[in-house]
């Protein structure tokens, strides 16, 4: 199947690139393009990135775009709940592979919060990311069983979490894989971005937007509440 025979919704685009390197340097183009501009009109930007493992060669090509940098806040869709100096740690990696070259001069804000649990993190990380939205530019990624930032199927806080009116930026949820502790960006912020992308690769993750945008089938894939509005898709095989 190829992204194109999709039946996207009015205000979904799909661009097809021809490998990994392709998309990553394509998107970081768009993405510097829609900062750049983002500073122009209002003195300032917000990137907010994904983590996992498929966005580091993106973070690499976005480092050295020449931008205002020291004008763009960066921060994540979501986070697992670990200190920067664990594997997992999505904070690490953007420290890592985006925040340096001329990228190293951007500002940072952690959804990581030091608490006695995971609910307290969500609350103290709530309340640090409230100059969060409206959001410039999001990229978002998705996981095999149709996850986006750390809205996972079935998790106890997701219903929550999918409201258009919920009343919290920032909520706990549970990942089915480890770390299991998350943080994640809720709906009505996520939603807030001006240029909202989701960065894919491969056949597995086209099958799972395809199931997403078929009525029925798409209940439990949180990513469908992504497919309603406005979304640039970049994918490659
Ligand atoms: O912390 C995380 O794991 C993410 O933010 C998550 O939502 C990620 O975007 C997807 O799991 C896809 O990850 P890959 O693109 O690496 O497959």
């Amino acid at each position: 199947m190829a992204i194109s025979e999709l039946k996207l919704p009015q205000g979904v685009r799909a661009c097809t690139h021809d490998g990994a390197e392709q998309l990553a340097q394509a998107l970081a183009v768009r993405v510097a393009d829609a900062l750049r501009q983002a500073i122009a009109t209002r003195g300032r930007a917000t990137l907010v990135v994904s983590g996992g493992r498929s966005p580091v060669p993106f973070f690499e090509a976005l480092a050295q775009q020449e931008l205002p940098w020291a004008q763009v806040l960066v921060s994540l869709a979501d986070e697992r709940w670990v200190p920067v100096n664990h594997a997992g740690s999505n904070e690490a990696l953007v420290r890592r592979h985006l925040l340096r070259g001329l990228a190293a001069e951007a500002r940072f804000l952690s959804l990581y919060q030091v608490a006695g649990n995971l609910v307290q993190a969500a609350e103290l990380a709530d309340a640090a990311v409230a100059e969060l939205a409206p959001i410039d530019v999001l990229v978002l990624g998705m996981g095999d069983d149709g996850h986006t930032a750390s809205l996972f199927p079935h998790s106890a806080n997701l219903h929550q979490a999918l409201q258009p009116d919920c009343a919290r930026r920032v909520l706990p949820m549970l990942a089915p894989s480890e770390p299991a502790q998350r943080l994640t960006l809720t709906l009505p912020v996520l939603a807030s971005a001006r240029l909202p992308l989701l960065a894919i690769q491969g056949q597995a993750k086209l099958n799972i937007l395809n199931a997403a945008l078929l009525p029925g089938e798409s209940a439990q894939l949180p990513i469908r509440a992504f497919l309603n509005s406005p979304l640039e898709i970049h994918w490659c095989p």
